[in-house]
């Protein structure tokens, strides 16, 4: 399982320049979390800074125990062996065809023969589809196939940390989905932690498990994808539907008048979509279930809306084994079995009124009940988990397997 990145007060300035205060956030291991953020608002300095490239004034970036920030550069180094980036543009030796880039890291980092290398590297290009295309050069090739091999290259060295910078930049939808799913397989199978930078809100909508985001110099918020993508502040409003009107301007940071932001108050937050499920023939990701337990413990401090979308995801063999009895009739709008509950064992944000919903969900809407006062039992009292889907026989990825024409 990939290991898990703590940030604590992390604050970086280029000169007089400020480039973000004080952020904080813990990248759980092997979780997919996304950091969306207006341009320049520094996305890359902070992917830059997790790995150790950029020295931030304050602040710790931990990771197995060793603050990265402050420690000696012999520890530095054994630390970004655990990471495999993928930068913007899959930074790719020109001069070098696929396969030596792919191999390149190999040859620095390790005392591999050639034979070994060649294993590794074309089980790599294999899970990426660019087996046939070893020989071409960087510059013969699509954006999207530099980004592959450039993810092939991140993957060699078995990282437990992935950060990729703009998996969508220069990519059409089409290929940009296809990448997507092409981390979501990668998760499944290695189970490592990611963090992806990009400003795709569709991306931001699918992928992850947690979203960031950074505007005007701080982290506005980081946590479970149901909490940035159902809130209702405006610069999160703003950016997730696309508008010129609200707070963020060309120049991100603009003074907004008071008719601006009672107009934006009247978008609305868009729906949720369901996340990117792994093909067909990979295993589960270990992260769904691990996350669920996480964001269950955590749910009572997060938005009603945020605890609202969490439990929706849940079957009724889910709810009953965390602890949730399963609500009274008009008490849970997204279902539509007319269950027993006690009320009392439900976060006030299972009684409260919620909107219609638009996605297809299995429960009609019933009847609002009168809230209940919330319990001081916690809701979320874990159960024994679910047993663990039975691996599936490995798929192919993308174009051809190795030694087929
Ligand atoms: N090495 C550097 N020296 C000085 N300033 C820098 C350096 N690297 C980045 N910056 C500045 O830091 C700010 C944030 O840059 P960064 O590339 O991290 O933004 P970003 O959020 O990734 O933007 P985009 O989404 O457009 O890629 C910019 O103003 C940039 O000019």
């Amino acid at each position: 399982m990939g290991v898990e990145v703590v940030v604590d007060g992390l604050s970086k300035s280029f000169g007089a320049q400020t480039i973000w205060r004080d952020v904080t956030l813990t990248l759980p291991p092997g979780e997919i979390s996304v950091l969306l953020g207006p341009s320049g608002t520094g996305k890359s300095v902070f992917l830059k800074s997790l790995v150790g490239l950029l020295k931030p004034e304050h602040g710790k970036v931990v990771i197995n125990g060793v603050d990265i920030c402050a420690c000696p550069e012999h520890d530095l180094y054994e630390i970004r062996k655990l990471f495999g980036v993928l930068f913007q543009d899959g930074a790719l030796f020109g001069s070098m065809n696929l396969y030596d880039n792919i191999a390149f890291p190999l040859r620095e980092h390790t005392r591999k023969s050639e034979s070994e290398i060649r294993e590794v590297a074309l089980e790599k290009m294999e899970m990426v589809g660019l087996i046939g295309a070893e020989e071409k050069l960087p510059g013969e090739i699509s954006g999207g196939m530099r980004k592959r091999a450039g993810l092939a290259r991140a993957l060699v060295l078995d990282p437990e940390i992935i950060l990729v910078d703009e998996p969508d930049s220069g990519l059409d939808p089409v290929r940009t989905v296809l990448l997507n799913q092409l981390i979501v397989d990668l998760n499944a199978q290695i189970d490592a932690t990611i963090l992806i930078v990009t400003h795709d809100i569709n991306t931001a909508r699918t992928v992850p498990d947690n979203i960031g985001m950074l505007y005007r110099r701080n982290l506005v918020m980081f946590g479970p994808r149901e909490v940035l993508l159902t809130s209702a502040e405006p610069a999160v409003v703003q950016f997730l539907n696309g508008r010129p009107d609200g707070p963020i301007g060309m120049s991100e940071e603009k003074d907004v008048g008071e008719s601006e932001l009672a107009r934006l108050s009247e978008v609305s937050v868009p729906p949720m979509m369901p996340q990117l499920d792994v093909s067909p023939g990979l295993p589960a990701r270990s992260a769904v279930r691990r996350r669920k337990d996480r964001v269950l413990r955590q749910l009572r401090t997060l938005s009603p809306s945020a605890q609202q979308e969490i439990l929706k995801t849940l079957t009724p063999d889910e709810l009953a084994l965390h602890g949730f009895s399963v609500p009274a009739t008009g008490s849970w709008p997204q279902r539509t079995e007319p269950v027993q509950a006690q009320p009392d064992r439900l976060p006030q944000a299972q009684v409260a009124g919620v909107p219609q919903q638009s996605r297809p969900t299995p429960y009609p809407r019933q009847p609002q009940p009168e809230p209940e006062p919330e319990s001081e039992v916690p809701p979320w009292a874990a159960g024994p988990r679910p047993a663990e889907p039975a691996g599936t026989p490995r798929r192919r990825w993308f174009g051809r397997k190795r030694g087929e024409q």
